[in-house]
């Protein structure tokens, strides 16, 4: 039969019991044999799965207890320095200590894993980086698997996208790789003592746009690689590689990994000339969505790919099945014709199975499961609600202008609606989500708690952030969120078109999990969101309160999108159903309305030459949500993980009348960006990170916006943390946004000086 297999499945546990033990060993309510236990039983449940169904090769080094990128480093025994641990004998806390930070040293830096949520801690090199090796947790994993008779292929994220993710200081990142490759030598021959005969290299980045040298640096490391070890599977995904076929066809690996979902169109050209001896491994099941593989259309491309390479061709998923929720089995709330468009991890296990079958004994000898598939799928497509023609009209008809009004124009209109300082204080929305919280509103999904008693604890909640930030003094103030379980699923549970699983969970980093909403159908908004909630805090403030609404880019980024229409035109409809809410905010009377927008940099494609599409129609869906608010009413926007001096003229094009971004972790350095393309709206760079529970004093914030009056007029700067407060507790968000006041204060009373001191100098 062909070989099958998968380049790694969720590690999280179908009911998040990874979270739980994590949490958990942190609150030192579990030890670490207890932790272990639950990883251990996870492992084994989860290889079960993929030999139930009838996968070849069962994935290891997939597990982790934070992220495979920082598992990676360690096994290599790249630890940073400052945190003065010995890699060979490190221990589980201190393993959480380089993820999570401790007393006296910062976390790792965590950010965004290629263009999907989940987020991977970089790991830091330095001039003075060894790689004497780490501890025996993958050795022993294997050794599991194993005893357990399972015939496994680990994976390891390969040594040059790990250079490449990695902060590399003092020295250049290519430099490292003779003293990288010794340490990946050993942990392949180490491989092969256990008799492991296939690892996974896994080498992503060759889907970026990548500049000379790092293209020359793979043939040299992986001929160095191929020496020792098992047979090398090179694993690429998220984008294509065709451009690359000469490179691949030099690299001495036994196995290279295509993502034919995303790049189907790279299969042909690189099969031309495969060399005789190579395994391709095809990725056709899709390991970013959750939609049933159409196999018929698959079986079409991969027959003549099969009667080319025979056993040398390889099936799999099209990257780890990391990114969608486990196990479908679980969703008893789903409506039966939804059902029937969905495969979860565990279940594209199995249509990776029907497809090998059908390949090596022919469609009729699979017939049976061929035909449940197009059923299901039929069934699915048919739903009432997957086209609709008034949302198509409405969509035809739609504008295309922005706001009626200029933004000096609406500064002014604004500036005396809203009577602000200047350097107003703000949040970015929401305030801690207490265990009180998040236990009302399970009470309330269970029906252990009556909707109006939800509703009124949640109205209590408000009121006590309202009341919270009047007495810390902020000038623009939030309802906070408190009832909303997550920012893209909330408003998911309003809209037409849009589906919540009940277990559906995935990773986003760490312990912390999001259940992305499904978006199967055309999109409506059927009535108002969140004006009752704005305006019923608005009531109890003289103060401006922010409407807060979740963007189209964003509400796209964040959920599984149907695969039967552009994104774009998905975020068009959902513009337009946020479009009705701007206008109805705009009624009740809410002077600033903030449209969050922090997947807006994650949806850039990976390749530069597929930008400007991209930015085209996601500046156009903001412009369209956003156009119809009155030039007195603010329009706000939001970003965190802010690398986008890029596309600093996007940004611009989305003619938010103010944009709140993540600064203070990179001290304000993307402002100089800002100022260096005369960005012309308001700005209101994060002051203080909010990922720790440290307090940030308030000298600290007032050298981060004096920095930042450098560069930004005082007339168009805001005061603000870098993101929301809900992964926070209240203590230390009260001392924190205290100190954030004072700073604005004394900095405001600071310019009046100066201001009066030059007008008495122009008038003297
Ligand atoms: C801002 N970020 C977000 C991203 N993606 C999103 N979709 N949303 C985001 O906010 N991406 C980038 C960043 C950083 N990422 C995250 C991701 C996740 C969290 C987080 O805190 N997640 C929570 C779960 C949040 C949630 O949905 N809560 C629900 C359900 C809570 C729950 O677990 N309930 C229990 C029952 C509780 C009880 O009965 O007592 C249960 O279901 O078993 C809610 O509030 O109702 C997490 O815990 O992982 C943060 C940043
Ligand atoms: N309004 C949201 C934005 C997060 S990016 C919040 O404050 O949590
Ligand atoms: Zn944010």
């Amino acid at each position: 039969m062909l070989t099958t297999h998968l380049l790694g499945f969720p590690r999280i546990g179908a009911r998040r019991e990874l979270k739980f033990a994590q949490e958990a060993f942190w609150r030192n309510e579990l030890d670490e044999a207890g932790l272990a236990a639950v990883g251990r039983d996870l492992r084994l449940r989860h290889w079960s799965w993929q030999r139930e169904a009838g996968l070849s090769l069962v994935a290891a080094g997939d597990f982790s207890y934070y992220d495979h990128v920082l598992d990676t480093a360690v096994l290599l025994g790249g630890l940073p320095a400052r945190f003065g641990f010995a890699p060979d004998r490190l221990d589980r806390r201190q393993y959480f200590e380089l993820a999570r930070g401790n007393a006296g040293q910062p976390a790792l830096e965590m950010t965004k894993w290629f263009d999907t949520n989940y987020h991977y801690l970089k790991p830091e090199f330095d001039a003075d980086s060894r790689f004497d090796g780490g501890p025996d947790w993958l050795f022993d994993e294997i050794n599991e698997a194993l005893l357990a008779g399972f015939q496994v292929k680990p994976q390891l994220v390969g040594p040059l996208t790990l250079l490449r993710l990695a902060r590399v200081q003092g020295i250049e990142p290519l430099a490292l790789v003779a003293r990288l490759l010794p340490a990946y030598r050993r942990v392949l021959q180490r491989l092969t003592a256990l008799g492991v005969a296939w690892v996974q290299l896994d080498e992503p980045i060759l889907g970026l746009d990548l500049e000379p040298e790092w293209l020359a640096a793979f043939a040299p490391v992986y001929r160095e690689l191929a020496v020792a070890g098992p047979r090398i599977l090179l694993a690429t995904y998220f984008s294509g590689v065709a451009e690359r076929a000469a490179l691949l066809r030099e690299l001495p690996v036994a196995a290279i990994h295509l993502d034919a979902v995303r790049a189907p169109e790279q299969v042909e050209p690189l099969l031309g000339n495969w060399p005789l001896d190579r395994v391709l491994s095809l990725g056709v099941v899709d390991g970013r969505n959750i939609w049933k593989t159409n196999l018929d259309t698959v079986l079409d491309v991969l027959e003549p790919v099969k009667r080319r390479l025979g056993q040398r061709l390889w099936l799999a998923p099209s990257c780890s099945l990391l990114h969608v929720p486990v196990d479908l089995e679980q969703e008893d709330g789903l409506e039966a014709g939804l059902r029937d468009g969905l495969a979860f991890a565990r279940q594209k296990l199995s249509e990776l199975a029907i497809l090998a079958r059908a390949l090596e004994l022919g469609r009729s000898v699979s017939f049976q499961a061929l035909e449940q598939q197009r059923q299901a799928r039929a069934r699915f497509a048919h739903l009432p609600g997957r086209q609709r023609a008034d949302v198509a009209a409405r969509l035809a008809a739609a504008p295309d202008a922005g706001r009626s009004a200029p933004y000096p124009v609406r500064y002014a209109a604004q500036r005396a609606r809203l009577d602000l300082p200047l350097l107003p204080t703000t949040t970015i929305g929401s305030f801690p989500q207490t265990t009180a919280i998040r236990a009302a509103r399970g009470a309330w999904q269970r029906g252990d708690l009556a909707e109006a008693d939800y509703l009124a604890a949640m109205r209590a909640e408000i009121a006590l952030a309202v009341e919270r930030q009047e007495a810390l003094g902020l000038d623009m103030l939030v309802h906070g969120e408190a009832e909303r379980n997550d920012m893209v699923e909330y408003f998911s549970s309003q809209l037409d078109g849009f589906a919540a699983t009940r277990h559906g969970w995935v990773q986003s980093y760490g312990s912390r999990c999001v259940k992305p909403p499904l978006i199967w159908g055309d999109v409506a908004r059927p009535q108002p969101m969140t004006v009752a909630w704005s305006r019923y805090a608005q009531s109890l403030t003289d103060k401006p309160m922010k409407g807060m609404l979740t963007g189209p880019i964003t509400l796209v980024q964040w959920s599984f999108v149907r695969d039967d229409l552009p994104r774009a035109v998905v975020a068009r409809q959902i513009a337009l159903a946020l479009r009705d809410e701007v206008a109805d905010l705009d009624r009740a009377g809410i002077a600033a309305i903030q449209i969050d927008e922090p997947a807006f940099r994650e949806g850039l494609p990976l390749r530069r030459a597929d930008w400007p599409a991209y930015l085209e129609w996601a500046v156009a869906a903001f412009r369209l949500a956003s156009g119809c608010a009155d030039p007195a009413t603010q329009i706000h926007t939001h970003m965190c993980y802010s690398e986008f001096e890029d596309i600093l003229p996007a940004i611009a094009a989305l003619d938010a009348d103010v944009i709140t971004i993540e600064t203070a972790r990179s001290d304000m350095t993307l402002l100089d960006a800002f100022a260096e393309f005369a960005y012309p709206n308001e700005i209101g760079p994060g002051v203080y990170d909010i990922h720790s529970p440290r307090v940030p004093d308030g000298a600290e914030m007032q050298r981060l916006l004096e920095k930042a009056l450098t560069v930004i007029p005082a007339e168009r700067l805001w005061v603000n943390p870098d993101c929301g407060l809900k992964t926070r507790g209240w203590s230390e968000t009260e001392a924190a946004l205290a100190n954030m006041v004072a700073a604005a204060k004394r900095l405001r009373s600071r310019l009046a000086e100066s201001r009066q001191q030059d007008k008495q100098s122009v008038s003297a």
